[in-house]
């Protein structure tokens, strides 16, 4: 197991709006956290990433803690992109590329549509290219573990199927991918497997398939949840098997 996350709980000014989340993720799996809005699934990214610190519970990655600030988790191969994209604006594309861990060459290979726009700066390309470019420096560097957020974020379909495709090619080679996403049906289509968190709490879990195929169950959990800040003991719900 390359990640394995017990009982996570995280939040901000002291209040938890994550609570004692248990989640594994293995090598090359594409695992997907779904969920409404403010649901809890940034804060969760953010907890991993080392931005934020929990207040309880343990990650261990490789069978060791996970700990530190991200740059030191970057040493350890862990990467994130966030859901501003983590791209610096004012520089150009290429000079973004050159910021990653890989090669500029290894981004445009995935990404070719970057070519052309090496010399643009970075916060004048279209939200679609500024997801290529983030997604393309990360992956050029090979990390063993990604933590994406809303990749998908106001962009058209064709080009989400392009990022999630290049995703799950880098899964396939061993990279493993924790996505956050609202859209469910896209990401669940390249996922292993998935959750959904509501109002903190893990709701369901399943693999890709299971929660595509149970989209009524998927719709309620989304429908019945409200902000995690206002989850209580007796409505937050249960997890659900894992
Ligand atoms: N910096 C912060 N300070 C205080 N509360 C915050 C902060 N960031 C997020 N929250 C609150 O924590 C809860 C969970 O937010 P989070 O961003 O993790 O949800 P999310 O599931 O990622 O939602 P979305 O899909 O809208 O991005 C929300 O109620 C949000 O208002």
């Amino acid at each position: 197991m390359l990640l394995s996350v017990e009982g996570l709980s995280a939040g901000y000014s002291g209040a938890d709006v994550i609570r004692s989340l248990d989640l594994r993720i293995d090598e090359g799996e594409v695992v997907a956290l779904l969920g409404p809005n403010g649901a809890g699934k940034t804060t969760t990214l953010l907890a991993l990433a080392g931005v934020l610190a929990p207040t309880s519970g343990t990650v261990r990655y490789r069978g060791a803690p996970l700990r530190g600030a991200l740059h030191r988790r970057s040493r350890r191969g862990v990467s994130y992109i966030s859901e501003q994209g983590s791209i610096f604006s004012r520089l150009t594309t290429l000079a973004n590329l050159k910021l990653g861990a890989g090669r500029v060459e290894d981004a445009l290979a995935l990404f070719p549509e970057l070519e052309p726009l090496l010399k643009r700066r970075a916060g004048l390309l279209s939200g679609g290219e500024q997801r290529m470019l983030a997604l393309g420096r990360s992956l050029a560097a090979k990390p063993d573990l990604l933590l994406v957020d809303e990749l998908s974020l106001g962009l058209a379909p064709l080009i989400v199927t392009r990022l999630l495709d290049a995703l799950r090619a880098a899964a396939d080679t061993g990279t493993a991918v924790l996505i956050v996403e609202q859209h469910a049906s896209q990401v669940l289509s390249v996922s292993d497997r998935g959750h959904v968190l509501r109002r903190g709490r893990l709701a369901m879990s399943g693999t890709g398939a299971e929660l595509l195929a149970s989209s009524g169950e998927l719709q309620a959990a989304y429908l019945s949840a409200g902000p995690a800040e206002e989850a209580t003991e007796e409505t937050a719900g249960r997890p659900t098997e894992k």
